[in-house]
């Protein structure tokens, strides 16, 4: 009998949300290690609530979710996982430069002197050589532009040498060699074994980028390789008219994920 491969991420059941907000109802969710999967969903559809709850942020109403067989907190940690947020959080007005923002990936990996050793230096190095911003290390965070700072941002929670890798939308806004850097990027993390969730509204590219694609409506509505769950049907259950009929208890709220919305808005 040969063995099912191993699960990086398993979600079973989960539900949350905010005050009147149902964003996630009973998500089933398999990763296996070592392959990328994108997540896609119309805006609103509970991406990046699920990026919240699996980083253990935003505690779940209903169901488990296990990161290499840890709860999210644990995980986090234990530097199971690193995350590459869609907003980034820092105040650009403060002299950071970038080698020193993205050293902060290094931290699960330092003493409590927090002092850079030669292996921080090194793993500091080879990530913005690997993001194409060596060149820039000096400068500061604030004087990057919108499209480098996402590339800092990625090459921070490279150093961080996490088994898993979540991405909230690091394509949006950035230029064709940017998105194929990151791709570039994300291939060579998963031929090495780390296991990469995606989120991306990029839908074209989705073959090129994804062994797995999970199509996000507040609900699960396909899961596959992306031929299978690319097709128009699911599509349309994902982006178009049939949105507002599944009944749930977001559906009477003001939220995204019962609104109909253009996909790439
Ligand atoms: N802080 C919050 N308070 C209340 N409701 C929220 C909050 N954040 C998100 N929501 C709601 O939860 C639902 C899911 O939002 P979420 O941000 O997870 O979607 P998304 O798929 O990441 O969207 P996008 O593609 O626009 O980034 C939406 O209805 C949204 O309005």
């Amino acid at each position: 009998m040969t063995q099912a491969p191993a699960a990086a991420v398993e979600v079973s059941g989960l539900s949350a949300g905010y005050p009147g907000v149902l964003a996630l109802q009973g998500v089933d969710l398999r990763l296996t290690a070592g392959t990328i999967t994108a997540l896609v969903g119309a805006n609103g559809s509970g991406k990046s609530t699920l990026f919240s709850a699996l980083l253990g942020l935003r505690a779940p109403l209903a169901g488990t979710i296990r990161l290499y067989g840890k709860p999210p907190q644990q995980a986090r940690r234990r530097n199971v996982v690193s995350y590459v947020p869609q907003h980034d959080t820092i105040d650009h007005t403060f002299p950071l430069t970038v080698a020193q923002m993205v050293m902060m990936g290094r931290i699960p990996h330092q003493g409590p002197t927090r002092r850079p050793r030669r292996a921080d230096r090194a793993a500091v190095a080879e990530a913005l050589e690997q993001v194409g911003l060596a060149e820039l290390r000096r400068r500061t965070v604030g004087e990057l532009s919108g499209g480098q700072r996402r590339r800092a941002f990625l090459a921070r929670s490279l150093t961080q040498q996490a088994p898993l890798m979540l991405l909230d939308e690091p394509f949006a806004g950035v230029d064709r060699g940017s998105e194929e850097l990151i791709t570039a990027t994300l291939h060579a993390l998963r031929d090495a074994g780390t296991t990469v969730l995606v989120s991306t509204h990029h839908l074209d590219s989705l073959a090129d980028l994804a062994d797995e694609v999970v199509l996000l409506h507040r609900r699960v509505l396909a899961a596959g390789p992306p031929s299978a769950v690319l097709t128009e049907s699911t599509l349309a259950g994902a982006f178009g008219t049939v949105l507002a009929d599944d009944g749930g208890a977001a559906d009477s709220t003001e939220d995204g994920a019962g609104r109909q919305e253009a996909p790439w808005s």
